[in-house]
């Protein structure tokens, strides 16, 4: 049985409480818009495509329990609230994506004069009670097609070594995985030979999550610390890194989680394919480059402490970014679940090709 990090069953949302992972498996009750905002904002949810469908859901949860007098009333609560959800972590797209999708149908039905008001309550919440398994199979997609690439890259019947970062599996998505997706994919079809997780200060989603979902799946898997990566790289004979994404810009540049732009460095000094795994929605075509992107700043909490433990000496400063970008020309592909794109390729597609286009 995979991991999960969302489970929702008639109107009742639930997510495992990243915080005390991998000590405790705990799922907490998320009762509406107000709780969705702040688990995503604590972090007891994360990881991009999780934060998007948890919020859309905790949507849900409230626009099932509340009556509304006109299409137009139920129509400005969803604008609001999404907007509202949008804010509660800035680099991300997902989102906002969802979001923008979401009050786009809001719209339509609302002006539909064939659509009752009860239709319209329907219509929305199949959507987004549907995104759930879209998210799973994007993900299987794009694990199918990275093992594809990646083994492109290797000769005959070798075995591939995996390097990662930060946590992009099943307690990232709705199951399955982006980066994550890749490696399993690669060991669905027997050839991996072994993944190197960073632990992923300060934050330890490579030591917490990563780790704790490769010993669950029974991945052969490494715990490096992040200090380690140009080691690793010179003595271990990595085959490719691969990665998740919060946010692609038209031009290739990515932002994921910080840490992930020196890895890229280090990819590109030692001859190792980068990618980045993502479903294509992630691609912000409205960015030009990663210097547009926002870049998430969080508590000094997490830096100065680890749970109640204060590690750092009292009265340093710090600084927090969560995320950092890595420029477009250190990238070898984006690996998407409507197909394989060079950076390069990305500024060619539109909104509609995003969504239907396939490429190789
Ligand atoms: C499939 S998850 C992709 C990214 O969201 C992931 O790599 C990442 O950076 C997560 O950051 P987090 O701060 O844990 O939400």
């Amino acid at each position: 049985m995979t991991l999960r990090a969302i489970k929702y069953e008639n109107n009742s949302l639930e997510i495992l409480d990243q915080l005390l992972l991998p000590a405790q498996s705990k799922y907490i009750q998320v009762k509406g818009v107000e709780d969705g905002w702040k688990v995503i904002n604590k972090m007891q949810v994360r990881g991009a495509p999780a934060i998007a469908i948890v919020g859309c859901l905790s949507l849900a949860v409230d626009l099932r329990n509340e009556k509304f007098d006109s299409k137009q009333q139920m129509r400005q609560e969803i604008e609001g609230k999404l907007n509202y959800l949008v804010s509660s972590r800035p680099t991300a797209v997902n989102m906002k994506i969802a979001a923008e999708d979401l009050i786009d149908l809001a719209n339509q039905l609302s002006k539909d004069s064939n659509v009752t008001l009860e239709n319209m309550k329907t219509k929305f919440l199949q959507t987004v009670e549907d995104m759930l398994t879209k998210d799973i199979a994007d993900n299987q997609a794009i694990g199918e097609i990275g093992a594809k690439e990646i083994l492109s890259g290797v000769s005959g019947d070798s075995l591939c070594r995996i390097m990662t970062h930060c946590n992009t599996g099943s307690l990232a998505t709705a199951g399955y995985g982006t980066a994550l997706g890749v490696i399993r994919s690669l060991h669905a079809m027997k050839r991996l030979e072994h993944v190197y997780c960073t632990e992923t200060r300060p934050y330890n989603q490579g030591a917490r999550l990563t780790a704790y979902e490769m010993v669950h799946d029974k991945i052969p898997c490494t715990l490096i610390l992040d200090s380690m990566v140009a080691a690793v790289m010179k003595h271990r004979n990595i085959t490719a890194v691969v990665v998740g994404a919060d946010r692609v810009a038209a031009n290739g540049d990515t932002a994921n989680k910080i840490g992930t732009y020196q890895m890229a460095v280090l990819a590109k000094y030692h001859g190792v394919p980068f990618f980045v795994a993502a479903p294509l929605t992630s691609v912000d075509l409205k960015v030009p480059s990663g210097d547009h992107i926002v870049i998430e700043e969080r508590p000094d909490r997490e830096m100065t402490h680890i749970g109640e433990h204060r590690i750092a000496a009292k009265g340093v400063t710090c600084w927090n970014p969560a995320f950092d970008v890595t420029p477009a020309s250190l990238i070898a592909g984006i690996i998407t679940d409507k197909g394989f794109f060079r950076p390069e390729q990305l500024k060619t597609l539109n909104d509609h090709q995003k969504m239907n286009n396939h490429s190789s």
